[in-house]
């Protein structure tokens, strides 16, 4: 006879960061309940060191774990490992790859997405999402002279940048490189790092960072699955050693307005990288439905289009109307901060109270860093929707600072700031307070006015 399922009444799939976070959330608002999380790697995502730096912006670490050190921090998580093969969302029950079947009261999808891998199967072909991906392009860069790497987006940005010794053709769909992030001008700012001799020592930073533990050490837990290997994040190559077979550091070349459309076998290694996402595959039986990236589409209180089932992280897709200056965008700290907040939902809907949309959902809000200079990027930075109905207001030092401002019938709505600018909270302020800047004029980026005090 089959084991009776055991049952919760919180169940969270998932042991990335919006998993685990939503996992902490509930154990500390139910510490009578138990919380399974269930997670198909051997070690969960832990954010340690949480900084909020400003209104919106937040700083903080991230560590791999074993699970047994968030049993012990939660004691009423109680952490599953293995892979959730079916949902019976009828019956409230999930089954599990060792045989396994649970029933929840309120079950959180946090499972993340995968990387769509152009041209899979090719020998030539490497794409990077988890640590695994990310060892195995490493061992392979060792013995390359010349790779390819295709894409616009964060990795591609970060990997030309990180690879030294080996020869690289970026090639990219667009005009200007990391258009996902900035625009042409602050491409033209950033492009002769990439040609110059990398410097030793990081600038100092203010932003997320990423530790694996026992990597050097090589005491990493083995994934059983290669498939289901949390996405990496800020830093991930930190520790790595990117390096080809040529003693030089840079030589990056450029070829943009290019789509890759085929890729012929050859005799050297190609590498090629892409990862917008797909999701993981759904059974039969649950069709929630997707958004048009494919992601599980999320109302404001985060929850999908079948009862009782709530969904965050990469996996979903913000269906809601969101406030002019957000949008979404599959983040580390967004991962957090939908995890939290689904969490903060599943409790106000078991104890019937309401609950508003949260803060973080205000206003867009990203540091990173970029070629080693500090990136912020702040609402609509990129003009996104605003058509042509907006002017922008540039500042430019050369190798120092690039600041851009994108306005709009006088009132600020996105911000580029590249560098140490001091400027994140005086325009995180002025984007979320919509005041009528009008008559500031370009002074809003003399270097000889000092912003802060004009507006605090
Ligand atoms: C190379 C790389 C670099 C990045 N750099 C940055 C950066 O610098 N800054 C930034 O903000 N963001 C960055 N990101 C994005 C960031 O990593 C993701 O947005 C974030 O980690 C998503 O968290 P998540 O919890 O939603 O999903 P994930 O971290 O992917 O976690 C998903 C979890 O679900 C588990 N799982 C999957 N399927 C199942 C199943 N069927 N059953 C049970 N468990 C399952 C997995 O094992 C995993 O534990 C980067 C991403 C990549 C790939
Ligand atoms: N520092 C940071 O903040 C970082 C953040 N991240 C985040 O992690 C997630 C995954 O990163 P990433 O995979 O870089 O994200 P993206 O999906 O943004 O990047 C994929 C890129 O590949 C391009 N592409 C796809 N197919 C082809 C093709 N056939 N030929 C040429 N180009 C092609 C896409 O162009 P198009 O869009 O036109 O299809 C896009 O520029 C993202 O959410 C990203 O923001 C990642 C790294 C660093």
């Amino acid at each position: 006879m089959a084991a009776a399922a055991a049952r919760s009444q919180f169940v969270v799939v998932g042991g990335g960061i919006a998993g685990v976070t939503c996992a902490q959330k509930l154990a500390v608002e139910f510490p009578a309940e138990d919380i399974f999380l269930m997670t198909a790697s051997p070690v969960i995502k832990a954010i340690t060191n949480f900084k909020q730096v400003s209104k919106t912006l937040e700083e903080f670490d991230i560590e791999e774990q074993p699970s047994s050190l968030l049993e012990k921090q939660y004691p009423n998580i109680k952490v599953i490992q293995s892979e959730v093969k079916r949902l019976k969302s009828e019956e409230h029950k999930i089954f599990t790859e060792d045989g396994k079947e649970y029933i929840y009261e309120k079950l959180c999808l946090c499972a993340g997405a995968k990387p769509k891998l152009i041209f899979e199967g090719n020998p030539y072909v490497l794409g990077i999402r988890d640590t695994d991906s990310a060892e195995a392009f490493q061992k392979n860069l060792a013995q390359a002279e010349r790779i390819v790497v295709v894409g616009n987006g964060g990795i591609a940005l970060e990997l030309v940048y990180e690879i030294e010794g080996c020869e690289v053709i970026w090639a990219i769909k667009d005009k200007a490189i990391g258009n996902t992030f900035f625009d042409a001008g602050a491409a033209e700012f950033l492009i002769p790092k990439l040609t110059a001799e990398k410097q030793e020592t990081a600038m100092a930073c203010k932003r997320t960072k990423y530790t694996m533990e026992g990597r050097e050490k090589k005491e990493r837990p083995i994934a059983e699955s290669d498939k289901l290997g949390s996405a990496l994040g800020p830093d991930w190559h930190e520790g790595l050693h990117l390096k080809g077979t040529k003693e030089f550091s840079h030589k990056v070349h450029i070829e943009i307005l290019c789509e890759v459309k085929k890729i012929l076998l050859q005799q050297e290694f190609i590498q090629l990288q892409r990862t917008s996402l797909t999701f993981p595959k759904k059974e039969k039986n649950v069709e929630p439905d997707e958004g048009e990236d494919g992601g599980l589409k999320v109302d404001k209180h985060m929850h999908t289009s079948i009862p009782d089932i709530y969904a965050a992280g990469d996996i979903c897709t913000a269906s809601w109307e969101p406030s002019p200056v957000w949008h979404q965008m599959r983040l580390w700290t967004q991962a957090r901060q939908m995890g939290w907040y689904a969490a903060k939902c599943m409790a106000a809907d078991t104890l019937g109270e309401s609950t508003d949309l949260d803060f973080s959902f205000e206003l867009f809000a990203h540091v990173t860093k970029f070629f080693n200079y500090k990136v912020v990027v702040l609402g609509k930075y990129n003009a996104q929707g605003l058509g042509l109905d907006h002017e922008l207001l540039l500042r430019c030092t050369k190798g120092q600072e690039y600041v851009k401002v994108v306005m709009q019938n006088g009132r600020m709505m996105g911000a580029v700031l590249i560098g140490e600018t001091d400027l994140e909270e005086t325009f995180e302020n002025l984007i979320l307070n919509q005041m009528d800047l009008s008559a500031y004029g370009e002074d809003l980026l003399n270097p000889n006015i000092d912003i802060e005090d004009y507006f605090d």
